[in-house]
Order: structure tokens, then sequence, then C-alpha cells
């Protein structure tokens, strides 16, 4: 059977300093440039790897629901250095992933999501107030990741970081989120080294949090704390190291932080170029008050099919995660291709999602590489996600039900987004962002007005994941109504 075609060229130096050269051109033209030349499943190099992309969404989606039994997780030599050896198992070894994610589900579950939405509301409605009084335009690109903080030190480990620290606290996450996509050098200076000095720094601090939450009544609510309790359950009583414990609060803090950080930015700033969204959310607003009251009870929350389509929809055009990486453990056939076991797969969730629209091309990406034409278009076209493909592409109404969405067309049924995985590893804290994002929607919606100070500039980047670049496009006003 055939070997995915394919050609790449890199610089040892830019991979040094931890750049990959090919993305730097823009993701999308990128990787359909080698669609056209090679079909949706190549090769290409990745770092030091060779890379199998595959970018079409049925297959990734069908790929995905074998997780942990046709292929594992894979994860950057970076972030298998700065990893905990638990977490470094749980990624080799399927069944201990498994484990892992069992452990931590009961702080993601219906009563956790309960338990923490008076905190959701209040990080939310504080984070607005304070956009609102602001004299200058507030820049997006940072806010979202500041609520997005806030969300995460609260929520997922309970860690109420003084505000004299925060930048400090804060610095710690992004250096070892900068060492985990780095080579992983450890020598003075590099950007590896500064993530490990950072992880120890933060290790401490989440020791003294896991010291105070003992030492009160323990009834805490944060997701990492339940969490926890479930661990020490499942070991029968037996002492989990002080380490472990904080290691795997870490890890909470990075699936959440940058994740939840790009997705409120990238809602928040369709939102501020699309009145009519607003309109809509509002009506839905008004219709929840009506049948749930004022209260942002669970049940008030799930009602709100609108926000939630708005999320998905800011979450399918600038997803914070734009691919998974997965290592091969069987032979495989994929699109056609011979994959031996052992083999990078690089699931670009971003291609597969966006241009599994009907609205784009009749049948998908199958229709599209039958028209190379089309498919130059839509590569310079999607080279960024910028003002005038959003408002043709900004359509929070695709993900309601034929019945809800005035007639538009539906992305592969509204279970399609690809943005948080599938199968038996999606995201775990999937609902949560879910709750966050459409409490804040619910309050921005009731109490506020937002729009782009220029709605033109608007631009996100997607190199792996969605940026929003621009200073002008991310800057906007919010304000109270
Ligand atoms: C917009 C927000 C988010 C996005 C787009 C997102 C995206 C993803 C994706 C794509 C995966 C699958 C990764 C893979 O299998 O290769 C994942 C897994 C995961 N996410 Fe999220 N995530 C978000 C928010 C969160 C939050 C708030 C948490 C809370 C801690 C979280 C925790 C996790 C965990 C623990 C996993 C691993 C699940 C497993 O391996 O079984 N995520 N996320």
């Amino acid at each position: 059977m055939q070997q995915p075609e394919g050609k790449h060229s890199w610089n040892p130096l830019q991979l040094l300093l931890g750049d990959f050269p090919e993305l730097q051109q823009g993701e999308v033209p990128f990787l359909l440039e080698r669609l056209r030349l090679f079909g949706p499943v190549f090769k290409w190099k990745f770092a030091t790897d060779t890379v199998v992309a595959v970018l079409e969404y049925d297959t990734i989606k069908s790929l995905l629901q074998h997780d942990g039994t046709v292929m594992s997780f894979w994860a950057p030599p970076g972030l298998q250095a700065i990893g905990s050896e638990a977490g470094n198992k749980a990624m080799a070894d399927p069944s201990a992933r498994m484990v892992q994610r069992k452990t931590l589900a009961p702080g993601f579950s219906r009563q956790a999501l309960r338990q923490v939405l008076g905190k959701v509301e209040a990080i939310a409605a504080s984070h607005l107030a304070q956009w609102a009084a602001a004299e200058d335009p507030i820049d997006l690109a940072v806010e979202g990741r500041q609520l997005a903080f806030d969300f995460s030190t609260q929520l997922l480990v309970n860690f109420d970081v003084p505000e004299q620290q925060r930048a400090a606290v804060k610095a710690k996450l992004d250096a070892m989120f900068k060492a985990m996509m780095a080579p992983p050098l450890n020598l003075p200076g590099t950007t590896f080294r500064k993530g490990i000095e950072a992880k120890a720094a933060l290790l401490a601090d989440i020791k003294e949090v896991i010291r105070q939450a003992d030492a009160s009544s323990g009834d805490g609510a944060s997701a990492f704390e339940l969490s926890l309790k479930s661990h020490r359950a499942n070991q029968g009583g037996a002492e989990l190291s002080e380490d472990t414990i904080a290691e795997s609060g870490i890890s909470l803090l990075l699936a959440g932080t940058d994740t939840s950080g790009g997705g409120a930015t990238a809602a928040l700033a369709m939102l501020a170029q699309a009145p009519e969204v607003m309109q809509r959310l509002r009506q839905e607003q008004q219709q929840v008050i009506a049948q749930h009251g004022p209260g942002l009870s669970l049940a008030a929350v799930d009602s709100m099919t609108y926000a939630e389509a708005v999320v998905k929809e800011a979450l399918r055009l600038a997803p914070p995660a734009g691919a998974m990486m997965r290592r091969t453990l069987l032979d495989l056939q994929i699109g056609g291709k011979f994959i031996p076991a052992g083999s990078l797969l690089y699931l670009s969730t971003f291609v597969g999602s966006n241009f599994a629209d009907t609205q784009l091309s009749p049948s998908g990406l199958a229709g599209l590489t039958q028209r190379p034409a089309d498919l130059a278009a839509a590569a310079s076209a999607w080279s960024h996600v910028d003002h005038s493909l959003l408002q043709q592409q900004f359509k929070p109404e695709r993900w309601l039900k034929k019945s809800e969405g005035d007639g538009a067309s539906n992305v592969r049924g509204s279970s399609g987004l690809l943005t948080f995985g599938s199968g038996p590893h999606v995201c775990l804290g999937m609902s949560l962002f879910m709750v966050e994002a459409k409490v804040l929607l619910a309050l921005l919606a009731r109490e506020y007005d937002i729009a782009a100070v220029a709605p033109e500039e608007l631009r996100f980047e997607q190199l792996v994941a969605a940026q929003l670049v621009g200073n002008a496009g991310s800057v906007v006003r919010v304000a109270k109504l």
C-alpha cells in the first residue's frame, strides 16, 4: 500500500529557538498547500520528528473514537521533560491515562459545576465591571487571559492569589507553558531552563495551598480538591506525596488556563463586531429570566442554547488548540495510506472543523481537493481569520438544531465541534469552560454592550493555536447599558 507523501525543510537554528519554520507562513496556507499536493494525509517535519498530518474531519473523528487502542497520546519533548512522572506515564501508557482521567473526573461532574457556579458568576461579574469602568478601551488579548487566570486559579485549585502576587504567579505559568513547546535544553538562560525554574517555584506555591486546604474544614469545592478526594479514595487511603498532588494541580492549571483564555477572547472579540448576535443573546436572556428568574442556576445556564452556539462558533473559527498529536500503536491504513505502528500523527482539528463546513464547500474538504482553484482561494482567505471572514463565517445558528437555526446550514450536527477533541479523551474541562463562557456572555448581554474600536483590524492568526493579534484589532470598549 502507498506510503504518505510529503516533503519538508527545516532550519536547525530555528528549531533550537523553538520555532517551526514552515508554520511561520501561516498554518492554513501551509497545510492546504500540502493538501493540494499530496491529499489529506501527508508527511511533514515537526521539530526533529517526521509527522503524518491528517486533515479530514471524518477521519480525525473516527481515529479519536479509538484513542488509547489504535494510538496513544504524544507530547513534544519539552512537555515530556517538564511534565511530572505520573503525567509522563499516563502519556505513554493508555491504561494509565484512562485511570488518570477517571481520578480527575469528579472534579468536573455536574455536582462540581453546581458548587463552583457562584464563584464563576462573581469572577465574570468583577471582570466585566472592571472593563466597563476602564477609561481607555481594553485589550481583549490581555483581558481574556487575565479572566482565565482567575477562573483557573480559583476554580481549579482554589488558589486565591493576592492581587500583588498575580503577575508573578502568572509569569511562572507562562514560563512553564513556553518551556513545554521549546527544545528541552537545560542550559542557563534557555526558555526550557526558565520553565523548569518557574515550575519549582509554582510547585512550592501550590503545596502551600494544599497545606492550607488540609488545615481547613476540607470541604473546598475546586476541581482539584474533588479530584484529590477521589485520588485518595482510589489509593485505598494510602498517602500521596505532596509532590504528586501539587504536580496534578499544575497540570490542571496548564490544561485549563491558556485554552480558556483563548476561548473567552475569541468569543468576546467576535461579539464585539456582531451587534446582531448580541441582540439575539439579549433576547435569549430575557427568555431565560422569564423562565428561571434572574439567578444563574445550572438549569438556567443549560437552557442558554444560543449562548452555547456563540461559544462553539467562536471556538470553531479561532480554536485555542488547533491540533492534537498521537503515536500510532498499530499498523494503520489512513485515507488509503499505510502508516506503520510508532508513527506520529498530527490531527488538525482546525482544518477538519472549518473545512467540513458545507457552506464553504458542498462536500467539505473532499469537494475542495477536487477544485484546486477553490483550495487556493480558501488557503488565502483563511491564512488569518479577519473581520471580513468573520462577517461571512461567524454564524452561531449553524450549531442550533435545524428548527432553531432559521434554516442555516448545520456543521455535521451540533456535536461536530472538534476543538475540545472527541472520543474517550475529549477535554475533561469542556463543561466547565462552557459554563464559564455562558455565564460571561449572559452577564454581558444582560448588563453591558461591547464594540470593537476598529473592527476591520480584528484578526486571528492560526499558528497551531489561534491568537488574536493586532493592537487596534484587539481593542474593544465595554459599556454599561
Ligand atoms: C476553550 C477551552 C478549552 C479547550 C479548547 C480545550 C481543548 C482540549 C483538547 C483539544 C483536549 C484533547 C487533547 C488531546 O487529547 O490531545 C483537551 C483535553 C483536556 N482538557 Fe481541555 N480545553 C479547554 C479547557 C479546559 C479546562 C478549563 C480544563 C480544566 C482543567 C481542561 C482540562 C483538560 C484535561 C484534564 C484534558 C485531558 C483529558 C484526557 O486526557 O482524558 N481543558 N482539552
